[in-house]
């Protein structure tokens, strides 16, 4: 196949940042993707209704002219979150989800949640109203050893708590783990998951093999071969309950290549042409649409876009920048470590 047509895609976990960051990024997404949940971990985080409102309106603002996108906003969950503000916040249309950071679990997450039963109402109040929870599903208790912290999240934190709420669905966001994708599967509804592009194409080797590799440092961090090969077996499966949440999570150089760098893996410019890449050596582009853009919007009740991508497979490799410049400073493109020669070449 040379060439495929899709509905326009949509990115079910993105991290757009604020101020001058959100300038230099926002047309990475934008450019290609008609909608975008927007992750809530800005320093302060989005933690009301009245927060969202705001920083939606600085996303639009962000926005080349010409560009249709549509930030979907969530709520970063605390210990002090009101149930009617949420409740608010969905029957206005302004909020697609609520987020739930363990505390400590990942970038800008100390305000999350430590005790689950103070969330207890607000989590009550969202099953009843039928709002999904996102999760970033990770324990952060020091002796779980850090490439188990997803399964013993499953087993300790999520699993109590769908059987505690069934009614309330779940996505979890950016799975790593066989164990993730077993539990996807076998759960009997109420339950998603997103999977992003990097954890399709590396395993834990790209961080640490020839030397340490911080632009392949993301939470959760990549696991080993066969966890890799299950996500991609699961994402090319055409499976609902399966679709894309990039993560592309945005940090500036200096704060990468660093004693203590952070975790995130910038791929808004690539993703398209990393997917299809994934998804041809899968012998499955024609299941590509299912994952980026049709299966999220049932997940989340919406509608699939009406709009048209091509991407088109060039002889000769495509060149992406190595890093794009932004008024923060500057932002490294994830590498896929193999030539690229999908292209997207004609936009909605
Ligand atoms: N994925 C990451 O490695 N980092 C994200 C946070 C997150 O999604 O956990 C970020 O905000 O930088
Ligand atoms: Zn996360
Ligand atoms: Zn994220």
């Amino acid at each position: 196949m040379q060439s495929i047509t899709i509905r326009r895609p949509d990115d079910w976990h993105l991290h757009l940042r604020d101020g001058a960051m959100l300038e230099g990024v926002i047309a990475d997404t934008s450019r290609t993707f008609a909608r975008a949940i927007i992750m809530p971990n800005l320093v302060p985080p989005v933690v009301t209704s009245a927060d969202a409102k705001a920083y939606r309106e600085r996303i639009l603002k962000a926005l080349p002219d010409g560009h249709r996108f549509q930030p979907l906003m969530t709520l970063y969950l605390t210990e002090h979150t009101s149930p009617d503000d949420v409740e608010e916040g969905k029957n206005s249309g302004l909020i697609t989800a609520v987020k739930l950071y363990p505390a400590g679990a990942t970038t800008n997450s100390h305000g999350g949640v430590r005790d689950m039963e103070k969330a207890m109402p607000v989590l009550e109040r969202m099953a009843k109203i039928g709002l999904p929870l996102c999760v970033h599903g990770e324990v952060t208790t020091p002796e779980v050893d850090i490439f188990d912290r997803e399964a013993v999240f499953i087993d300790t934190v999520l699993d109590p708590l769908r059987q505690r709420l069934p009614e309330l669905k779940v996505t979890m966001e950016h799975v790593t783990t066989s164990d993730g994708v077993d539990y996807i599967k076998a759960a009997k509804g109420n339950l998603a998951g997103s999977i992003t592009t990097h954890h399709l194409i590396i395993n834990r080797n790209a961080i640490l093999v020839g030397g340490i590799r911080p632009h392949y440092y993301c939470l959760p961090v990549a696991k080993r071969e066969n966890h890799r090969l299950a996500l991609r077996a699961a994402a090319v499966s055409g499976d609902p309950r399966f679709f894309l949440g990039t993560d592309s999570a945005p940090h500036v150089d200096p704060l990468k290549e660093c004693a203590c760098g952070c975790a995130g893996i910038y791929t808004s410019v690539n993703t398209m042409s990393c997917l299809a890449h994934v998804f041809e050596q899968e012998s499955a582009l024609e299941r590509l649409e299912a994952f980026v853009s049709l299966n999220g919007p049932a997940w989340y009740g919406l509608q699939p876009n009406e709009e048209r991508i091509t991407l088109s497979r060039q002889a000769e490799p495509v060149v992406f920048p190595a890093r794009i410049e932004t008024g923060a400073g500057p932002v490294t493109v994830f590498d896929p470590m193999f030539p690229l020669h999908w292209q997207v070449v004609q936009q909605a």
